[in-house]
C-alpha cells in the first residue's frame, strides 16, 4: 500500500501501519492537546517567523491536500527561536479539513475538533536539504494553525481563487508573491511537543508548534476546499475532504506551553 495510501476506509489511517509500521511508534502525531496537562515553560522563546513573499513558487494538488511550495535555497523564509535551536527554512504549507464544518483538524484541544488545520513545514538547515532533514529526529518544525468558522478570510481567498486550476490530483500552477504570515493569528502563543509527520511515511522527525489562537474561514470558503479532488483527471471524481489523521497515543510525552 505504500504507493496508494489515502483517507478512505480501505487505505486510510487505520490501515497505514501495514505499510508504515512506525504508525504505532512512540512519537506519532497528531495528538489531543489537553491545556490543563500542558506545562508552562518560561524558558520557551517567542516564535520568530520571517517570511519573504518572493520565495513563493507554486500551488499544487498532490492528491492528499493542496500545498503552496517555497524556494528554500536561501534563508529568506525561516523559523527561529520558539522551542527550536538553529534555523529552519519554510518548504511548504498545506491544510487538512473535513467533509463538514464540525471536523477536519488533526490536532484536537481537549477533544474539540476544528474545521481545518494549516501546517507550515520548515526543515533544519543543519541538514543539506528537506530530503535529508525529513527523517531526522530534529529534522522538521511544523507550525499548526487551527481554522474556525467566521468571517470570510481574504488571504485564504487568494489560495481558493486558484482551485479551479488545481482541481485534479497531480496538477499545479504558478503562485507568486504570497506572504504566509497573513495566515497567522495576531498572538503566537503555542503548545509544543515532539511528534511525527501526520501522513505516510509518518517519520518521527517533527517538533510540533501548535498555535493557541485560530484564524477564521467562512463556511462558504470551506465548501470550496471540498471542490478539490483526491482523484486525477479521467478517474471517477472523489472529493478531497476528511484528509486528517485522528489523534494518536501520547505515550508519556510532555506538552509544553509558551504561555501561562
Ligand atoms: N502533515 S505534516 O505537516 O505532518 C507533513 C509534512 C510534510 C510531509 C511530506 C513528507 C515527504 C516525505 O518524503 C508529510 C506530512
Ligand atoms: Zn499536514
Amino acid at each position: 500500500m505504500s504507493h496508494s495510501w489515502g483517507y478512505e476506509a480501505t487505505n486510510g489511517p487505520s490501515k497505514w501501519g501495514a505499510s508504515f509500521p512506525i504508525a504505532n511508534g512512540d512519537r506519532q502525531s497528531p495528538i489531543d492537546i489537553v491545556p490543563g496537562n500542558a506545562s508552562h515553560d518560561p524558558g520557551l522563546k517567542p516564535l520568530k517567523l520571517k517570511y519573504d513573499p518572493s520565495t513563493c513558487l507554486e500551488i499544487l494538488n498532490n492528491g492528499h491536500s493542496f500545498q503552496v511550495t517555497f524556494a528554500d535555497d536561501t534563508d529568506s523564509s525561516t523559523l527561529t527561536d520558539g522551542p527550536i535551536s538553529g534555523t529552519y527554512r519554510l518548504k511548504q504549507f498545506h491544510f487538512h479539513w473535513g467533509a463538514t464544518d464540525d471536523r477536519g483538524s488533526e490536532h484536537t484541544v481537549q477533544g474539540a475538533k476544528f474545521p481545518a488545520e494549516l501546517h507550515l513545514v520548515h526543515w533544519n538547515t543543519k541538514y543539506a536539504s528537506f530530503g535529508e532533514a525529513v527523517n531526522k529526529p530534529d529534522g522538521l518544525a511544523v507550525v499548526g494553525v487551527f481554522l474556525k468558522i467566521g468571517n470570510e478570510n481574504a488571504h485564504l481567498q487568494k489560495l481558493i481563487d486558484k482551485f479551479s486550476v488545481i482541481t485534479n490530483a497531480k496538477t499545479q500552477t504558478t503562485f507568486v508573491d504570497f506572504n504566509p504570515a497573513t495566515l497567522l493569528p495576531g498572538c503566537l502563543d503555542y503548545w509544543t511537543y515532539l511528534g511525527s509527520l501526520t501522513t505516510p511515511p509518518l517519520y518521527e522527525s517533527v517538533t510540533w508548534i501548535v498555535l493557541k489562537h485560530q484564524i477564521t474561514v467562512s463556511s462558504a470558503q470551506m465548501a470550496k476546499f471540498r471542490t478539490l479532488l483526491f482523484s486525477s483527471n479521467g478517474e471517477a471524481p472523489c472529493c478531497m475532504e476528511n484528509n486528517y489523521r485522528p489523534p494518536q497515543p501520547l505515550k508519556g510525552r510532555v506538552v509544553r506551553a509558551s504561555f501561562k
